[in-house]
């Protein structure tokens, strides 16, 4: 019997669990080392994205002043204040509710020399709004702001100009000299739009781009460069990176929050993937080893318990049809293997006729003949029954065979034994060539009175034969001696038997030959 780990099924199973686990190994690696950067590079791409969207807005915004203080700049009203021409201008066009609405924080007009000729606006602590000719009293919150800014004003202004600033506190100005409506000079000085990046107008960025904002000084300790990624929060990723605007970069960082839905989907889409590609697998291989085990290890392992019952048990136990009958590998094998246990049984069959038979005459030979013998003899001790025995031998066969020849002596042996087997049809009696040119018969059954008829029979048959032996003294035929001997019970011996019959033939050939004499056995 095939031991358990060295089986084909714990083999099979060893090595597509093996197979298995390799093939879970390269699904965990694919994922970490190819998906899931991959996902952390899509979800990168996201964040640089989304800056550059709030990016867009501010720059949209900052055109926006741009172009609103350019209006301002280059209208004639402004440019007659500036000329101190027009006395009632600050006192119509400004207002708290104006600077309100159109979001300013502070509108400063200087003049070509870099002066201030007017400031306008809300400060932003107390939400005071002041208009003034200077940046002292109600106006002086304005002053560092202007401070802040001056470093804009160009000594030759022909464009507008806008920047972002961090100090004092972040804001977005715009420049435009101030000119006539029709842009013709000379420039009266300049007119600076401030709209702090205050929580109000983040709110409003906020509301425009869907994404929370935060825009903040970037400290001196600070030097990140590109896009920041904080992702310790599962599910809201911070993103920043210093703030930059047509390539000029502002000593801000822009800060923003989004979502890691898409990010955390995905990666549990791939777990599921995983996990049903493992699954799948697994059922796969179980899938495997059953159809294995039906198609394969079962009828092979009967196959294997068929021979070792052969070995073991019965040799004439039948070949297992259903593998007889399959049309694949085993059954090409059964059908072998029952063709050659075909040809073994017959090669067999043939050992044992040949060992059991003369190879001259085709008689019995004395192996057969002493097992049928005593055979008979345990019969007849069974059923208390008589067993009688013929010895016969050829008269004169020296002679025949040296007149004729050894050949010729072959051909006269084979005649008598057809003599013989014809003589003695009744399967259970046993005609054997026992010798060279000496013959025995087993007669089970007949005491030697019954059987010396037939061994009469049998001598008058051969000599009825003819066969010519010229060499012999007393008749030119061939003919032969009988010794004749019995056993009634079966109590002495095959041995002593055929020592019997011996001695009667020995009787025969003294008497002259050519006849039939009797020793009876005594019980
Ligand atoms: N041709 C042939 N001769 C055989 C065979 N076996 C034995 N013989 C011969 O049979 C002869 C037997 O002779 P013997 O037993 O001496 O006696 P016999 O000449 O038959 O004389 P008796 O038996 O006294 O009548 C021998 O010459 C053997 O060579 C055989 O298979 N073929």
């Amino acid at each position: 019997m095939t031991s358990l780990p060295s089986s084909l099924r714990t083999r099979f199973l060893v090595a597509l669990s093996a197979l298995l686990l390799t093939a879970t190994l390269a699904l965990i690696l694919i994922g970490r080392l190819v998906i899931y950067p991959a996902l952390l590079a899509e979800e990168r791409e996201q964040a640089a994205n989304e800056l550059d969207k709030i990016e867009r807005t501010i720059l949209h915004d900052q055109r926006a002043l741009l172009a609103q203080v350019t209006d301002w700049a280059t209208w004639d009203d402004t440019y007659a204040f500036m000329q101190g021409e027009h006395a009632g201008y600050a006192a119509s066009n400004f207002s708290q509710a104006m600077f309100e609405d159109m979001d300013y924080q502070l509108m400063l007009f200087f003049t070509p020399e870099g002066g201030i000729h007017w400031n306008a606006g809300i400060d932003p602590e107390s939400g005071r709004y002041a208009s003034c000719g200077h940046l002292t009293g109600a106006c002086e919150w304005a002053s560092p702001l202007a401070d802040s800014v001056k470093p804009l004003l160009d000594p030759q202004p022909k464009t507008g100009v806008t920047h972002i600033f961090a100090e004092p506190t972040p804001m977005l100005a715009a420049l435009y000299p101030i000119l006539r409506t029709d842009e013709s000079g000379p420039s009266m000085g300049w007119l600076i739009h401030v709209r702090l990046l205050d929580d109000r107008w983040l709110e409003a960025l906020e509301a425009r781009t869907g994404r929370p904002v935060d825009v903040m000084p970037i400290a001196d300790g600070d030097t990140r460069q590109g896009l920041q990624l904080d992702r310790s929060d599962g599910d809201r990723m911070t993103i920043s990176r210093p703030l930059s605007l047509q390539g000029e970069r502002a000593p801000l960082r822009l800060q923003s929050q989004i979502p890691r839905d898409s990010f955390r989907t995905s990666l549990t889409t791939l777990r599921y993937g995983l996990l049903w590609t493992a699954g799948l697998l697994l059922v796969v291989i179980a899938l495997v080893l059953v159809l294995l085990e039906r198609m394969v290890l079962r009828p092979l392992r009967r196959f294997a318990h068929f021979t070792q019952q052969l070995q073991h048990d019965d040799e004439s136990h039948p070949f297992p049809v259903e593998l007889l009958m399959r049309r694949d590998e085993i059954g090409t094998l059964a059908r072998e293997f029952q063709a050659l246990r075909e040809h073994q049984r017959q090669q067999q069959a043939l050992l044992v006729e040949i060992s059991q038979r003369d190879p001259l005459t085709g008689l019995a030979n004395r192996r057969l003949f002493d097992e049928r013998l005593q055979r008979a003899y345990d019969q007849a001790r069974i059923h208390g029954k008589p067993v009688a025995a013929m010895m016969i031998d050829v008269d004169y066969f020296k002679p025949y065979n040296d007149h004729y020849g050894h050949q010729q002596g072959d051909d006269c042996l084979n005649r008598l034994a057809e003599c013989m087997s014809q003589c003695f049809s009744d399967p259970d009696v046993i005609v054997a060539r026992t010798g060279g040119e000496e013959f025995s018969i087993l007669l089970p059954g007949l005491t030697a009175a019954d059987a010396s008829h037939h061994a009469e029979t049998l001598r008058t048959a051969v000599e009825s034969l003819a066969l010519p032996h010229a060499a012999a003294p007393v008749r030119d035929i061939v003919t032969i001696s009988i010794g004749l001997a019995d056993s009634m019970t079966g109590n002495d011996s095959p041995h002593e038997l055929m020592r019997q019959a011996d001695m009667a033939l020995y009787h025969a050939k003294q008497a002259g030959r050519n006849r039939v004499s009797k020793e009876i056995m005594t019980p």
